[in-house]
């Protein structure tokens, strides 16, 4: 027994005579050993590799700690070594995430910046940089962009830059902008983006227009944008109004007064039904909002019922009372103004005339007609 214990403490004290034939084998793979030319340590060696795969993307300060490590050859050590370098990589991933997302914030304020763009609301969508990025960012399909080029435009304005981002992440939104700012493209493409085919699901979306010319001209602009598809785009006229089943009627996209679709709202038989509308724009929004509108518009926003609609509100001018009364009803909505808050357009020349009295009025302004 003590002398077991001994050999344990003093080390092996081999015996090559009686051992012969071992210790000659053992010799054999001592050498072999030392070419490096064994398969035994190819499993250590595979982790290695693996260790160096884990460590390929942190700083070299780390991977020369590693490879130290390393030579040690605790591979249980190495195990669990490589743990606090992958919390490292994490940490490290949201550092770079963050860093790109400031670069991607600075780039969104250079462009607003150049445009006259001004939002507010919680992580507004970057600004569009032109019409390719409907492709690349939002995978629109080829006839769209094809109905872009056969009319001519070649960038967006001001408000499609930032109104189409906005509504194709669906957001709710209010807009402004001039007079003659292609508010109408801002707000089709995105919805014919969106509804993406024709359906039988019934209308699915709503453009309400102040007056019967602007909801005819409405019309006929989204027509020529949905080209290409069958998309059955119509126009609410008294025609329709009197012959139409509503029930039955065959219409992805209705364009109409407010009063107009209000009296088919509250038809006693037949009647329209509004609430599978996803998307609802109410153009010129600050007419529709005027008191002889105002009731005929909140009728049918209320029968737009769907609980995951997208409402936006496009106009040149934004009355605070206006944007007070959409808040009442929209879900965490973005703000896009182009230029200043009901400035006029830029497009409108101003001058400011030194008149004196009322006499003096109606002169200042003969001159000016005369001029
Ligand atoms: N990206 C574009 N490039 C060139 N022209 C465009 C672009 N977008 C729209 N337009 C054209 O600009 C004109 C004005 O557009 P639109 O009627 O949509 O303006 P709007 O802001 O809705 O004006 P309003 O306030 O009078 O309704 C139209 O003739 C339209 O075809």
């Amino acid at each position: 027994m003590e002398k077991d214990t001994s050999f344990l403490l003093t080390g092996i004290k081999f015996n090559k005579k009686r051992f012969a034939g071992d210790f000659a084998r053992f010799k054999k793979r001592k050498q072999s050993n030392d070419d490096g030319s064994v398969d035994d340590l190819s499993y250590f060696k595979r982790e290695d590799t693996e260790a160096e795969n884990v460590v390929v993307s942190v700083n070299k300060k780390r991977k020369r700690k590693t490879k130290a490590e390393r030579v040690e050859g605790f591979s249980v050590f190495k195990g669990s070594d490589s743990v606090p370098v992958v919390i490292n990589e994490a940490t490290e991933q949201e550092e770079n995430n963050q860093k790109e997302l400031n670069r991607q914030n600075e780039r969104d304020l250079r462009l607003r910046k150049k445009y006259g763009i001004h939002v507010s609301g919680n992580n507004v969508p970057s600004p569009l940089q032109g019409f390719a990025e409907l492709s690349t960012r939002y995978g629109c399909e080829s006839y769209l962009l094809h109905n872009l080029v056969k009319l001519g435009f070649k960038e967006p304005t001001p408000i499609q830059r930032q109104a189409i981002p906005v509504l194709l992440s669906g957001r709710e939104c209010f807009a402004k902008a001039p007079t003659g700012s292609g508010k109408t493209l801002a707000f089709v493409y995105p919805m014919l983006m969106k509804l993406k085919q024709p359906s039988k699901d019934g209308i699915r979306a709503v453009i309400l227009c102040h007056t019967r010319e602007l909801a005819a001209q409405t019309t006929r602009e989204c027509k020529k944008m949905a080209k290409g598809n069958k998309f059955r785009i119509k126009l609410m006229t008294k025609e329709l109004m009197r012959n139409t089943d509503f029930t039955k009627l065959p219409c992805d996209i209705l364009v109409s007064t407010p009063r107009r679709l209000q009296l088919c709202i509250c038809k006693k038989k037949k009647k329209i039904d509004l609430s599978r509308v996803e998307y609802l724009v109410l153009d010129e929004s600050d007419k529709l909002f005027e008191r002889s509108l105002l009731e005929q518009t909140d009728s049918v926003v209320k029968a737009c019922s769907n609980p995951s609609i997208i409402r936006s509100l496009f106009s040149a001018t934004l009355p605070d009372f206006v944007e007070d009364v959409a808040r009442t009803v929209m879900h965490d909505a973005v703000r896009v103004i182009v230029g200043d808050k009901n400035a006029a357009s830029e497009s409108i020349k101003q001058k400011l005339i030194f008149a004196g009295s009322e006499e003096g009025k109606l002169l200042a302004l003969r001159q000016s007609f005369a001029e």
